[in-house]
């Protein structure tokens, strides 16, 4: 980084503690926005000071002393003009601070004022001794930033870059009218400064005007850049894919149903893309056993029809391995060679899929990550199915890209995406909806049970087995131990055939082999399981029509989409299926608020909206691993409006005046272009 990025000076040192901000230009600082503000503005008499709400009150120190009991602190007793006192409380201090604060001192200390044991006190204030500065004139911004570079120095080079910036807006003049948004400069300008007569529940507003300026903007850079990552698509060649129905048309004949009219569209759509020579990105979302799996079969088929292979990829193994065995059993009969690459697959077998990869023998592959290591290359890939996609890692999904770039691309999600998610993070796929369950089920009815009350679930549990019906049973999810966790499942299983000894009982967990695990799989869809105890690797995709019970212990520790993918276990087939959620008391409220739209919700595009609400898009993507670059002020529930508009807008700027787009996407992507494609 050089120093020509800043029009001021600027040290190296400070430069890379600013980068580590992501701050490497003169805008970048101007964007850099406070976390939040305080009042230096004016002093508020001790005697007049609520709690809890931050003030800044102007003192002498009448005495200090360290306390050791009951544990080491400086505390500091201060007098002001009203005649009131206040303990200034320390538990980490320098000597440095002792100083500052020896007995006849005059200081300014901002923080909040609580009732404490020896009487009002503020902890950890802020303190001034520079009083003879006068007060500010307008709220001090407080900024995030790292560890050796402190609020007033970041604010010094914010105000400098403020000082510098050129009046030069990327958006016209006339478009900002018509969106009723400031000048950029403006709002910076007001944000960082904010005029004297705006409080601080003012600023925190999201409604400001200048706001609205910055996440509109945010959100502009962001729909820009997904349209554009799409041309770029649009751009690449892949090859048509269309075939003559002579496998599809076996396939359906076979399968002993009739599409629903919602997967009927959806494969429609994706044949479309398919027979295009640009790459499909096309993402199939479907609730919880809506028949998504058909689809993507239908969608192989046409590539193979077409001369091409397919991959078929899956985040668990056990997940794959199901998906292996129905494309074995649908496409086998016909003469067509289907493969399995996992990362337990031994050295031989690998060799051989390996080969036949490569010559092109084998026209279907699936398997975890491990069909797309480097070693593995194929005769002729046209296209890649990717199921629950946003659980894969950066590094998979860049392995996918290397391999994938010029082939068409199905993405699966069992995960509904809210309507806002889609429109912002996956504003560059297609999306085809399966909105309709497979006609015949019944909806599944959800019981909230305490745990005290195990005995009952216990005997619904043989009242469903005497039925001919099996069941799931799953164990509490123990993050801090996976052995505490499979001990708790090997436990769950002795109980449950002493209390019930005529049953038979299987279990299934995360340590076992994997042919371990198919052999359990496969007695239980077979019905020589009755009862399935499993840790949550049946998580994803087990698909056994026959069990309509589904028992969760400690329902509470699992997130909504966890227990929303768990009850839809049940209810595939037309029999009356049940949940029973059984929870352990104290419940914490977040535990409490996620047990609620559960039980009171089916639609998983619902509690997938209220899953984001409770968790923000961070969470629910699992951004930290995804890599989808967070958006930093706008809100996407809150700010629908603004997300709208920039939605809007972007196609018309990309069409109209390419170089506000790059203008805008330089100033607010720079560092993060390159994670977008553009
Ligand atoms: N049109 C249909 N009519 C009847 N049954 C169907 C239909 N489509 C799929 N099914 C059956 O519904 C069940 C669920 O289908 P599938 O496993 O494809 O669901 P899914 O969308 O992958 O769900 P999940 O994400 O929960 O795994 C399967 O047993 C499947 O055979």
């Amino acid at each position: 980084m050089s120093t020509a990025d800043f029009p001021f000076p600027v040290s190296t040192a400070t430069q890379a503690k600013l980068a580590k901000l992501n701050i490497n230009n003169i805008w970048d600082l101007a964007l850099h926005l406070p976390l939040r503000y305080e009042d230096e503005t004016h002093i508020t008499p001790i005697a007049d000071a609520r709690a809890g709400i931050p003030v800044q009150i102007e003192a002498t120190v009448i005495h200090q002393q360290i306390q050791f009991r009951p544990r080491k602190q400086l505390i500091v007793q201060v007098q002001d003009l009203s005649g009131h006192v206040l303990y200034l409380r320390f538990i980490h201090f320098y000597p440095s601070q002792q100083k500052q604060l020896a007995e006849g001192k005059v200081i300014r200390a901002l923080g909040e004022i609580r009732h404490g044991f020896f009487g009002d006190e503020m902890v950890h204030p802020k303190i001034r001794t520079d009083i003879e500065q006068g007060l500010s004139e307008s709220l001090t911004p407080v900024y995030p930033t790292v560890n050796g570079l402190n609020q007033p120095a970041l604010r010094r080079l914010i105000q400098a870059a403020l000082k510098h910036l050129p009046d030069d807006d990327t958006l016209p003049d006339e478009l900002l009218q018509q969106l009723h948004l400031p000048p950029l400069l403006q709002s910076l300008k007001f944000l960082h400064s904010p005029p004297p007569e705006y409080s601080i529940q003012d600023l925190h507003q999201g409604t400001l005007p200048a706001w609205q300026r910055l996440k509109f903007d945010e959100l502009l850079a962001q729909q820009l850049s997904m349209r554009l990552a799409r041309q770029q698509r649009l751009k690449g060649h892949a090859a048509a894919l269309s075939g003559n129905g002579h496998i599809s048309k076996l396939l359906q004949t076979n399968l002993g149903f009739a599409l629903t009219s919602a997967q009927q569209r959806a494969i429609n759509e994706i044949k479309t893309d398919l027979a295009q020579t640009h790459p499909m990105h096309r993402l199939l979302q479907g609730d919880v056993g809506s028949g998504k799996t058909i689809v993507c079969a239908l969608a192989a088929a046409i590539a193979v029809e077409a001369g091409f292979q397919v991959a078929i990829m899956a985040p668990t193994e056990i997940l794959a391995e199901q998906h292996y065995l129905k494309f074995q059993q649908w496409f086998a009969s016909q003469g067509i060679t289907v493969g399995w690459l996992s990362g337990s697959v031994r050295k031989k077998a690998r060799e051989k899929t390996k080969t036949e990869l490569a010559n092109g023998t084998m026209q279907l592959a699936v398997g975890t990550h491990a069909l797309f290591q480097e070693d593995i290359s194929f005769h002729n890939l046209g296209l890649v199915i990717v199921d629950e996609q946003h659980r894969f890692g950066v590094a998979q999904r860049l392995a996918l890209k290397n391999k994938g770039s010029d082939v068409h691309q199905l993405m699966m999600s069992a995960t509904p995406i809210p309507r806002t998610l889609a429109m912002s993070f996956f504003a560059d796929l297609d999306v085809s909806v399966i909105d309709e369950l497979p006609p015949g089920r019944t909806p599944i009815v959800t019981r909230l049970v305490n745990s005290t009350r195990r005995q009952e679930v216990e005997k619904l549990v043989q009242h469903t087995c005497i039925q001919g019906r099996q069941v799931y049973w799953v164990c509490p999810l123990i993050e801090e131990s996976e052995t505490l966790q499979l001990q708790t499942a090997v436990d769950t299983v002795a109980q449950l055939q002493l209390a019930l000894p005529q049953l038979n009982i299987g279990l299934i967990h995360g340590r076992m082999k994997s042919t371990e695990k198919a052999e359990v799989m496969a007695a239980f869809a077979a019905g020589t399981i009755q009862v399935l105890v499993a840790t949550t690797v049946i998580e994803v995709g087990v698909d056994v029509p026959n069990a309509s019970l589904m028992v969760i212990e400690h329902a509470e520790r699992m997130g909504l989409a966890q227990l929303h993918q768990l009850r839809g276990r049940v209810g595939r087939g037309s029999a009356a299926s049940r949940c029973v959620l059984l929870f352990s008391e104290p419940l914490s409220d977040l535990a409490k608020a996620r047990l609620k739209v559960i039980y009171e919700n089916t639609d998983g595009f619902e509690i997938a909206r209220q899953d984001l609400n409770i968790r923000g898009p961070g969470e629910f993507l699992g951004a930290r691993q995804s890599g989808v670059p967070m958006l930093r002020f706008a809100n996407l529930e809150e700010d629908l409006p603004l997300l709208e508009k920039a939605r809007n807008l972007a196609p018309l700027l990309i069409n109209q005046q390419p170089q506000v787009v790059r203008k805008h996407l330089q100033r607010w992507l720079a560092q993060r272009a390159a994670y977008l494609g553009v």
